[in-house]
């Protein structure tokens, strides 16, 4: 792992009087996967929506490559964002289109290829992401949960992207799907070199996946680290959440029962 590929400095976000984000400051490095943590409603998704661009913060700096996307001209914004793909939370998939379509369309639209080019790109992105090629024909409203999880997986992999934000994939999922997700996520990542930030609360994902954990609480980032540096704060919810049924299990899963 080199340098870090996304700085988040002093970050705030406000929505009215609500502060969400309060002199926030995360390092994403380049190769790894990230997961953030922390109760709901302590802003992950908003953080998320701010690295990306589709948030403007109140104050502070996201800088992506060294770049500050905000304050770059619209063409080289817009080149800096093709080098990132989003699986948001419920998949975000076009109801109108097949699943085909809705990967070849960043294609076609971004990437300028015609329609049987990108359709040919998509086929392959449909196979990365674990799909049978039948999947590519059919409505999202006819996938099953884990099926729209690997479109829109396909679909955010589309442009090559070298970093991917994933938000709650595994949400929803059956327990077998989410570890088959899991396990796909590492094939990619280890395949393909991204860079993976990845919002979850599920404690096996984080188990599975993650190099390191960033844990989101009083409007910063309250600790960050390999999972056993996060898990050993002095903190209640991290204490909570890691150390609680839940967190036993996850961790056992991984390491067996030498803790
Ligand atoms: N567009 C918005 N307008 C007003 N408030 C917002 C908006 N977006 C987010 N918020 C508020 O900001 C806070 C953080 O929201 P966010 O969705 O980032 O939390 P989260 O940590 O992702 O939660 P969860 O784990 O439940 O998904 C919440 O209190 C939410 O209500």
């Amino acid at each position: 792992m080199s340098g870090a590929i996304i700085q988040v400095r002093g970050l705030r976000n406000c929505f009215g009087a609500q502060v969400v984000h309060d002199r926030l400051d995360l390092n994403v490095i380049e190769g790894e996967i990230l997961g953030l943590v922390g109760g709901s409603g302590s802003g992950k998704s908003v953080l998320l929506h701010s690295i990306i661009g589709l948030h403007r913060p109140d104050a502070g700096e996201v800088r992506l490559w060294q770049q500050d996307l905000l304050t770059l001209p619209t063409a080289q914004r817009r080149a800096l964002e093709r080098r990132m793909g989003v699986l948001f939370q419920n998949g975000a998939l076009f109801s109108s289109l097949t699943v085909l379509e809705n990967i070849a369309l960043p294609l076609v639209e971004h990437a300028g290829l015609n329609r049987r080019q990108a359709g040919a790109l998509a086929d392959i992105k449909l196979a990365l992401a674990g799909l049978p090629a039948l999947a590519g024909g059919r409505y999202p409203s006819s996938l099953s949960g884990g099926m729209v999880k690997r479109a829109a997986l396909a679909r955010a992999l589309a442009l090559d992207p070298q970093i991917l934000f994933l938000d709650e994939p595994t949400a929803g999922l059956d327990p077998v799907s989410a570890a088959a997700f899991d396990r796909l996520l590492l094939t990619l990542r280890d395949a393909l070199g991204l860079t993976v930030v990845l919002v979850t609360h599920d404690l096996d994902t984080l188990y599975a996946c993650c190099d390191r954990v960033a844990v989101l609480g009083q409007k910063r980032v309250q600790a960050v680290g390999t999972l056993a540096e996060v898990a050993a704060t002095d903190d209640a919810w991290i204490r909570d959440y890691f150390h609680g049924p839940r967190g036993r299990a996850a961790r056992q899963a991984v390491h067996g029962n030498e803790e």
